[in-house]
């Protein structure tokens, strides 16, 4: 059952059962009823929007209770981002606040208990929680506050991450804290997910070295009363994968990742805890969630691993997965320029595989040569490569102001974060496309005729491509439209044109010379790509659109 189904809402309560018998346990693990235990006054509303016909759309909720990090790498903040990522609401207390950057903790300010407790009521009272997390828990008296809490407003999964010592090495929670864990949360937990520090800590001191180790600090922990424990080995030596053991009080799984090297790993540990909320939150198993949220982590980790934010060891990862395209601090196309389709580059790999030329040395000669706009149109590449291709292209076409699109594929374009897509009347439709792109990015379509052409403006395009000018081989089969074909279809188009077909130093000046002010460019594939050196056909072709144009003027 979905969790946009309001339907699912139940005014049954359990607050008399048992506190760690109840609702923690029945809604995870046996029913996907939705538990809405005495708030009941929220049921209601979500009925009675119902049977006004308005539809109550109920959204899957985690509350964390964990400290801030004012260099919001960790704490509070890391678990916002990554329940933003998930696409879960994500309520907080906040049980400290530490002055952190990347360098370490310079300032810890406990926020006052019966403010905690305020916090805490003020949430749980008036909103439905699905999944509580906890992370930096200062002292005892806010673990107990947690614990009457709980019992009060039971909610459907626990996970506690038992935050003892940051990243940096600073302490975020005294000995004392120990207790706390063992005594009140790890018995109604539904899953701890300690590092080795944390694990050995909470096992008076145990030592874990290796994998065996970890399988049985599992177990030992299993027997304090959590029904799933995830003990990660991100910090085991000697070990090329992150390599987590989970143990759901039956089966043991050894969870591999492969190891990202970066610096930035400040946060991993709450964002992976906040991702196996959310995905509890949405529904899922716990496996499965873990699953997910190892893989969250690590995909993460992976994006974040050239950027630098602060001086320190061990910087913040982007939990967003923004930051590495670098499209905060480069120049980047905000609106379509038609004065960009002037010479318009369009790669093909079999040309550069026979002259020697790696894709992205091409476009760099030919960007350097004066093309003023490239498309990537890579027919014969697997995904993956296309996409680390369309990423190093997309750095030398930034550096030079010149806007990247790609030939065909909308997922490679979204992707690398390109400026946009070239598609033609059998690709995506351009209105699909116009959607998922979103409004900034340009799209190119390839027309033939005026209607073509037509179809193209009221969708959404911001060019058309059109051709063929001239026979060519490079691409089969092509309709041939001459140059009266062309200068038809710029006629009737709204949208600037560039001409595409067969077009090369000789024929490019008459192309531009049929005096139409729409036309705005000329396309080429062979007379630059299949050429020994593209930089100097590049500057050739450059030159004579120059001359044509000012000629034309
Ligand atoms: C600028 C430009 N114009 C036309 C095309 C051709 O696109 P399409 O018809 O989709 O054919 P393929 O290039 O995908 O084979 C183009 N790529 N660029
Ligand atoms: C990709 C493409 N589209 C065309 C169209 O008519 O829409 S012609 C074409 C190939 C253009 O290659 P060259 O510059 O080597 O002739
Ligand atoms: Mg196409």
């Amino acid at each position: 059952m979905a969790y946009g189904d309001a339907q699912l809402v139940s005014t049954r309560t359990f607050s008399f059962l048992p506190f760690n018998k109840a609702p923690v346990a029945l809604g995870f693990r046996q029913s996907s009823l939705l538990l809405v235990n005495s708030r009941s006054k929220q049921t209601r509303i979500l009925m009675e929007m119902q049977g006004n016909g308005v539809s109550a759309v109920k959204v899957p909720h985690v509350l964390t209770v964990a400290g801030s990090d004012s260099g919001a790498g960790a704490g509070i903040q890391a678990d916002l981002k990554a329940c933003a990522a998930r696409g879960v609401y994500c309520s907080t207390v906040i049980t400290a606040v530490t002055a952190q950057n990347t360098v370490g903790v310079q300032g810890v300010n406990i926020v006052p208990e019966d403010f905690v407790a305020e916090q805490m009521k003020s949430v749980l009272s008036d909103m439905h929680v699905d999944v509580v997390k906890t992370g930096m828990l200062p002292s005892i008296g806010i673990v107990k506050i947690l614990h009457q809490h709980l019992k009060e407003y039971p909610v459907r999964a626990l996970v506690i991450d038992p935050v003892m010592v940051s990243t940096s090495g600073d302490v975020l929670a005294g000995p004392s804290i120990i207790a706390g864990f063992r005594e009140e949360l790890l018995p109604i937990a539904d899953i701890v997910t300690p590092n080795l520090k944390e694990a050995s800590a909470l096992l008076d001191g145990l030592r874990i070295k290796t994998i065996s180790d970890m399988r049985s600090a599992a177990k030992l922990l299993h027997d304090m009363g959590p029904r799933n424990v995830l003990v990660k080995g991100g910090d085991l030596p000697d070990s090329l994968d992150a390599v987590d053991i989970f143990f759901d009080g039956e089966d043991m799984y050894e969870l591999r990742s492969s190891r990202i090297k970066t610096r930035n790993t400040h946060g991993t540990g709450c964002t992976l805890a906040s991702c196996i909320a959310a995905e509890l939150a949405k529904g899922s198993s716990m496996l499965e969630a873990v699953k997910v949220a190892k893989c969250f982590v690590e995909t993460a980790l992976d994006y974040s691993k050239d950027i630098l934010i602060g001086n320190g060891a061990q910087g913040p990862f982007d939990q967003l997965m923004r930051l590495k395209n670098n499209i905060y601090n480069s120049r980047r196309q905000v609106r379509f320029n038609p004065s960009d389709l002037f010479l318009y580059a369009v790669t093909d790999s079999g040309m550069n595989r026979k002259w020697g030329h790696s894709i992205s040395d091409a476009v760099k000669a030919a960007v350097e040569g004066g093309a003023t706009i490239v498309q990537l149109r890579e027919k014969d590449i697997e995904t993956k490569d296309f996409l680390e291709v369309a990423k190093s292209c997309l750095q030398i076409c930034r550096s030079h102001g010149v806007p990247l699109l790609i030939n065909d594929r909308i997922d490679v374009a979204l992707a690398c974060d390109a400026d946009g897509v070239h598609i033609g009347q059998s690709d995506m439709p351009t209105h699909v496309a116009r959607a998922l792109l979103g409004p900034e990015k340009i799209i190119g379509v390839s027309c033939k005729t005026p209607d073509h052409a037509e179809q193209a403006w009221i969708a959404g395009a911001d060019y058309i491509g059109c051709g063929g000018v001239y026979p060519t081989n490079t691409k089969a089969n092509n309709l041939t439209i001459g140059l009266d074909g062309l200068k038809t279809v710029c006629l009737a188009s709204k949208l600037p044109v560039v001409a595409i077909g067969g077009i090369n130093a000789s024929n490019a000046q008459s192309v531009m010379q049929i005096g139409v002010p729409n036309l705005k460019g000329v396309a080429v594939v062979s007379a630059m790509f299949d050429r020994e050196c593209v930089f100097t056909e590049t500057r050739k072709l450059h030159t004579l659109l120059m001359e044509a144009t000012q000629a034309v003027r």
